[in-house]
């Protein structure tokens, strides 16, 4: 009887920014995309989730593309595949669904090629493709990511001993990153990055040192993004108010939005998660951890 490798790949999805983090803190998230990869005769994705019937079946699909070109960057070939995906992450609305792909792509690659890729390498090649390290660090990594990327330099720390809950609420609309980025100005003045930089110094701070109350504090003081982006999230205040009320420490826009995502501290979510479902029924509410993991493959012999 023949023997196959049938390889898993699980990344999970992720929140960026947190408030003032912008373009660099990325917290992983329990909502996941996965992937079975074995080799066949052609490439052939079979989607197992309703949400991906959107994308493309052949080899045409963005993940397959990220994988061919992550292989052809190291003058490897890939074998031509059957994928079975699924995926929990709901798309453009500020989950990480591009980060987990992008992730998704470069493991597919690393595992079918056999391209031995460091964690760096993928974190660099990651970050190169999506443009900033908070997502795909997070993917990657797990836990609280904060990363710069500078020129060619990627550089991160990952912090795995925060346990905090999150209440996503989820609008049934989607925004595309690149709209929400649209409405960004050009320039800051010196002074208002000076002050933009110390609340996200702050920031990152008060959540190594597990000081939730100033962290909340320093997610409303944001001036890079949430400032802009607030007219193409008019629910942003209003969800604000609420959550801070009902026991959560902090609220951001996720990513670019439009989820907003509310920080509570271990076992205080459920009672938050009562008073949204009675809030406003057109929207979705997940409540998450945070992934300590990171992407996860495993390879599988079967016969
Ligand atoms: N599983 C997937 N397969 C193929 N393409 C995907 C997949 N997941 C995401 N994408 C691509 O990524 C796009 C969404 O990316 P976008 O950056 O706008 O939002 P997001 O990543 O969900 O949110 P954010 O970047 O704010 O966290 C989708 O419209 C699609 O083009
Ligand atoms: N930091 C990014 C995350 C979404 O890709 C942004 O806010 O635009």
């Amino acid at each position: 009887m023949n023997e196959y490798d049938m390889v898993q790949i699980r990344v999970p999805g992720s929140t960026a920014n947190l408030g003032p983090g912008f373009d660099s803190l990325g917290v992983a998230l329990n909502l996941y995309l996965s992937l079975e990869v074995e080799r066949s005769e052609s490439w052939e994705i079979i989607m197992e989730s309703e949400d991906l019937n959107i994308f493309p079946t052949d080899e045409s699909n963005y993940i397959i593309q990220i994988a061919l070109q992550t292989a052809e960057l190291f003058q490897k070939s890939l074998p031509s595949c059957k994928v079975r995906m699924a995926s929990e992450i709901p798309l453009a609305r500020g989950l990480g669904s591009s980060a987990a792909a992008i992730i998704a792509g470069i493991e597919l690659a690393n595992a079918m090629g056999k391209l031995g890729l460091t964690e760096d390498e993928k974190f660099r090649l990651a970050t190169e493709i999506e443009g900033h390290p908070d997502n795909v660090g997070a993917s990657l990594f797990g836990g609280l990511v904060i990363g710069s990327q500078m020129d060619d330099e990627v550089v991160a720390i990952v912090e795995h001993a925060i346990e905090l809950e999150m209440i996503a609420v989820i609008p049934k609309i989607e925004l595309l990153t690149k709209d929400s980025r649209n409405v960004l100005p050009a320039q800051l003045s010196y002074s208002e990055a000076v002050r933009a930089g110390a609340i996200g110094n702050v920031l990152v701070a008060a959540l190594l040192k597990k000081d939730f109350a100033l962290a909340g504090k320093m997610m409303q003081r944001d001036l890079y993004h949430q400032p802009y982006r607030r007219k193409l999230v008019p629910h942003l205040s209003e969800i604000e108010e609420i959550a801070l009320a009902s026991g959560a420490f902090g609220v951001a826009l996720s990513g670019a939005g439009p989820t907003v995502i509310c920080f509570s501290e271990k076992g205080k979510s459920e009672k938050l998660l009562d008073v949204f479902q009675k809030w406003d029924s057109n929207m979705n509410y997940r409540r998450l951890k945070i992934d300590q993991e990171g992407s996860r493959v495993k390879v599988q012999k079967c016969v």
